[in-house]
């Protein structure tokens, strides 16, 4: 309580250009980025049986990080007032008053037309469109309207932050591959049990702040059914790439293991849950997107058939 009392004074008195490098840093939800870029390199990896050109390694990762800084940068923007409300976030350079929208804007705007310059010079044009149609989708559709119109907000905005292996691959191979939409589908079916078990923790806040998140419109109840039912379905979609031909033995026993993990943590979060359950499946979410993608990578270049 006495931390969110702060929330607005605080946002009041702070003044603009105290701000230092890793404010702007911050603003860039580095390590959610950090994950997106592998998600990315692993699209690029599995695109062609040779190596990437490191040319296009480099410029695509370059140019799909800095598109999905500047969209980082813009949710800053929009959700400044939500993120003042909310202990989670009240601190964000943004939120705070330590930087201003304008800066933060023009921040987003030099990532932005940088990234985008790249990704069309350097890399080619469908990736340059596709990446800055993610942006979009997330920054401004996902941010300025879902998320304050519909529970189903991360379902559909989920799709941006899924993009990134069909970037990666499209920036190898200049094509749009059914397997590469399977990765998009995998990242697409995460989401939602990756976002409610973190919004069932944090359930009061969204409430205050009035963002019409699943647990506060439906229920801690039902989101926890829904969380579970997803889990189950991305046991299934993590199949595919193994049973398309995509993917080996390796990957197979990988997506297995990890998805009995994510099983257990939203088994427990519905029918055994204790006060930090929600928090453990939100971090867990994490750890298993981060590894199946590893898996994906190792079982490429170690292509152990059973
Ligand atoms: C619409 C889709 C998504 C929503 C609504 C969502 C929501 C969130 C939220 C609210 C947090 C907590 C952030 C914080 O405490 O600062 C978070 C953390 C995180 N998310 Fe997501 N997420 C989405 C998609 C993704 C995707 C696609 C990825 C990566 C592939 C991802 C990776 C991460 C990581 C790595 C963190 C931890 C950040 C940290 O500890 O600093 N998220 N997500
Ligand atoms: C070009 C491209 C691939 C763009 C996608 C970029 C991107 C940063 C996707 C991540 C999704 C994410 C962290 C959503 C949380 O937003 P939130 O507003 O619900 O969470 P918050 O309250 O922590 O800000």
């Amino acid at each position: 309580m006495a931390k969110s009392a702060s929330v607005s004074s605080s946002a009041q008195t702070h003044r603009h250009g105290s701000a230092s490098w890793r404010d702007y840093y911050e603003m860039t939800k580095p390590n959610v980025v950090m994950l997106l870029l592998l998600t990315a390199l692993v699209g690029m990896c599995l695109a062609t049986p040779a190596w990437v050109a490191w040319q296009t390694l480099v410029l695509g990762l370059a140019g799909i990080g800095l598109l999905s800084s500047a969209a980082a940068v813009v949710n800053h923007v929009v959700d400044h007032k939500i993120d003042s409300q909310m202990a989670r976030t009240y601190n964000r350079p943004v939120a705070r008053g330590k930087v201003s929208a304008q800066r933060a804007l023009l921040f987003a705007f030099a990532m932005g037309v940088t990234g985008t310059v790249v990704l069309a010079l350097f890399v080619n044009m469908l990736t340059a469109v596709l990446t800055l149609a993610s942006l979009v989708g997330y920054a401004f559709i996902y941010t300025m309207f879902l998320k304050r119109a519909t529970p189903q907000n991360i379902v559909i905005g989920g799709l941006a932050g899924a993009a990134p292996p069909l970037l990666g691959w499209t920036a190898v191979t200049g094509e749009i591959h059914a397997h590469a939409l399977l990765l998009v589908l995998i990242i697409f079916t995460w989401t939602p049990p990756h976002f409610w078990a973190l919004a069932i923790h944090r359930e009061k806040e969204y409430a205050k702040a009035k963002v019409p998140m699943l647990p506060v419109t439906h229920g801690v109840a039902f989101t926890k059914t829904s969380v579970l039912l997803y889990t189950v379905l991305l046991f299934l979609v993590c199949l595919l790439p193994y049973l398309t031909g995509m993917s080996h033995a390796i990957y197979l026993f990988g997506s297995v293991a990890l998805n009995a993990g994510f099983l257990y943590y939203a088994w427990k979060l519905k029918y055994a849950a204790q006060s930090n359950t929600a928090m453990q499946t939100f971090k867990y979410s994490i750890v298993h997107l981060m590894l199946l993608f590893v898996v994906l990578l190792v079982d490429h270049y170690l292509p152990y058939s059973l």
